[in-house]
């Protein structure tokens, strides 16, 4: 049994026309700085996991999009030494841009079967096959 607190977290593949999927670089200062991840973050109270993606792609790329065009994709469970990440990803093939690293962060258009090539974290690596045999 674990004690640690579940954290809930909401991410998203964010993919264009040309079959690539935006992984966002962590920047500086934070934990797990310099890795790749899937855009996204914290659910926050009073939050579904698909508003907060929403909100989310706005802040940190000037994304737009909607409920509708969210797919549940997969999710990520992984126990982080300081707590357990719970992370549902979507699918999002329809939004309005272009994307742009609006904290500062780097932003790159991966194809999936390429994604090995950016260090993600570790809860993240178990997601690349499906992406790879969906996309
Ligand atoms: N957005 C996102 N977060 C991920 C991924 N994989 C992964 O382990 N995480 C973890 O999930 C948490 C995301 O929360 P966050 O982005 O809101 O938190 P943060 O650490 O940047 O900011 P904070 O200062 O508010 O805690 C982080 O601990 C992050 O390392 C991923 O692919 N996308």
């Amino acid at each position: 049994m674990t004690e640690k607190q579940i954290v809930l977290v909401t991410a998203c593949a964010l993919v264009d026309a040309d079959g690539r999927v935006l992984l966002s670089q962590r920047p500086e200062g934070k934990k797990l700085a310099g890795l790749w991840e899937f855009p996204g973050g914290k659910v926050e109270d009073g939050e579904t996991p698909e508003s907060a993606l929403i909100r989310e792609l706005a802040e940190e790329l000037g994304v737009v999009t909607k409920e509708d065009c969210l797919a549940p994709l997969t999710f990520a469970s992984y126990g982080y030494d300081d707590f357990h990440l719970l992370m549902p990803l979507f699918i999002c093939r329809r939004f309005e841009g272009p994307a742009r690293g609006l904290e500062g962060q780097a932003i790159k258009w991966v194809r999936p079967r390429d994604m090995r090539q950016y260090p993600m974290p570790p809860a993240d690596e178990p997601l690349i096959p499906h992406l790879i045999d969906l996309i």
